[in-house]
């Protein structure tokens, strides 16, 4: 299991003191969540911000792309130091070819779907993409309520791995704590993005590693 601590619930004002602790703690990937007040009813930051951080940061960009039109800004995005772009289903006319244009890039697409998109829409793209990003809260903040419901939508996809031989890892975002950690594993997530139950405390080193006990039990 890979933690994906999402910058969302980080302390924007000293950003890189928080994901400097992170880092040390063992994080996988830095979760980082692009809100455009169209697509969801929140603005966060931009490439200028991710350009920035990419060199004082040595875990991979796991960006999530909560834009509308998102193939106008992949670009930059690589530019600024993508490793994995995801764009929602909901956001692309055309999503095949959004997924083409992140991957002539040569990094990593993902394709993230809302609570209430069934997991069949992603079956002519799934042999192509590296991440399907199961989103278990309505995007748009931090700190929401898990969504029970979506314990049955990771077993489905993960169920669809075993019919076929893909390579896309199962990532799961919104409401993830120590309390719900192991049964969210258990239906086959393989990255746990986490922002307010490890940015949110006081202590994000200790925040992780009880995580990982508590996904061990
Ligand atoms: O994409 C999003 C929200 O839209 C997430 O990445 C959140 O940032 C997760 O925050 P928590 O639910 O873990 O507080
Ligand atoms: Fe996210």
């Amino acid at each position: 299991m890979k933690i994906a601590p999402s910058i969302l619930s980080a302390d924007f004002g000293c950003l890189i003191e928080d994901i400097k602790k992170i880092e040390r703690a063992g994080a996988d990937l830095l979760h980082i969540d692009v809100m455009d007040g169209h697509f969801v009813p929140n603005i966060t930051i931009g490439p200028g911000v991710i350009r920035s951080l990419k060199n004082r940061v040595s875990i991979p960009f796991d960006v999530h792309l909560m834009i509308d039109e998102p193939e106008k800004y992949i670009n930059e995005f690589v530019k600024a130091g993508a490793d994995i772009i995801t764009v929602h289903q909901e956001a692309c006319i055309h999503l095949n070819r959004v997924i083409q244009i992140i991957k002539d890039c040569g990094i990593k697409a993902g394709v993230a779907l809302n609570p209430s998109t069934p997991v069949e829409m992603l079956e002519y793209v799934l042999s192509d993409i590296d991440m399907v990003l199961l989103m278990t809260v309505n995007p748009g903040f931090g700190g929401q309520k898990f969504i029970d419901s979506m314990i049955d939508k990771i077993s489905d996809l993960n169920s669809t791995k075993k019919n076929k031989p893909f390579k896309f890892e199962i990532e799961v975002d919104g409401g993830i704590s120590k309390s719900n950690i192991k049964i969210v594993t258990d239906a086959g997530a393989d990255i746990i993005v986490a922002g307010s139950s490890i940015f949110g405390t006081e202590d994000p080193k200790k925040a992780i590693y009880e995580l990982r006990e508590a996904n061990k039990k």
